[in-house]
């Protein structure tokens, strides 16, 4: 069920332009700042985008922009657990890694405590208007949700192609708060 839904809406995002996607994520990154969450908080976790998920540089340059701390997973595919690193200079720290994501290399890699966090902005594949979310099928952050304050505030980023009727959902699941589309603020919680 996941999967079919998955492999439906990667289809639909795959065919949206490169152009596209730039605009979008470009409405999508103003309408994130406008939100009292991403305006108060000091330390945001964020994803680096890959294939065609909504971008996210111009949110990392923002945040590094106002001094604020910048924090980016890297993905341990034994496990299929995320480390936290915090970054200073995307141009000069990141290389292609696991899944071909961008990871710091080796010698900037600066971990850090999940509990330091008070925003997380998340990626996905497909997400239901109670904030169900279905991802890459790794459960990735699903285990890193468990272990999180459910106060740590939490923003997905989507495209309008990617909301579905309903998401099917497992008890490891955990719905996230808000959803910034390139039409509109969803709030989930
Ligand atoms: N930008 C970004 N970073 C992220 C995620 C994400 O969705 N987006 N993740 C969110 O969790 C984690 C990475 N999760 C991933 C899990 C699987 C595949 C992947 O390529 N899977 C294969 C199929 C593998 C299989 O089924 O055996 C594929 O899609 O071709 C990619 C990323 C952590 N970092
Ligand atoms: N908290 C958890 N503890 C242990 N296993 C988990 C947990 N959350 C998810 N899983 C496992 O991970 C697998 C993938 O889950 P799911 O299909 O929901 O991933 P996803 O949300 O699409 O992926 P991702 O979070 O990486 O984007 C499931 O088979 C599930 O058994």
């Amino acid at each position: 069920m996941k999967k079919n839904i998955r492999q439906e809406i990667l289809k639909k995002r795959e065919v949206l332009s490169l152009d596209q996607v730039d605009a979008k994520s470009q409405t999508i990154f103003h309408q994130l700042t406008t939100l009292d969450f991403y305006k108060s908080a000091k330390t945001v976790m964020i994803y680096i985008d890959f294939r065609n998920e909504v971008k996210t540089h111009c949110i990392i340059e923002d945040l590094l922009k106002s001094n604020k701390n910048v924090i980016i997973p890297i993905s341990v595919p034994t496990t299929k657990e995320m480390i936290l690193s915090q970054l200073l200079d995307p141009k000069e720290e990141l290389v292609k890694g696991t899944y071909g994501i961008l990871e710091p290399k080796e010698r900037y890699i600066r971990k850090v405590d999940p509990a330091i966090l008070d925003l997380i902005i998340i990626p996905g594949v497909a997400f239901d208007r109670k904030g169900y979310r279905i991802g890459y099928g790794g459960g990735y952050y699903d285990r890193f949700l468990d272990k999180i304050s459910e106060a740590t505030p939490s923003i997905a980023l989507s495209f309008d192609l990617q909301i579905v009727d309903k998401v099917p959902n497992d008890s490891f699941d955990y719905p996230v708060d808000y959803i910034i589309t390139e039409t509109q603020i969803l709030t989930c919680k």
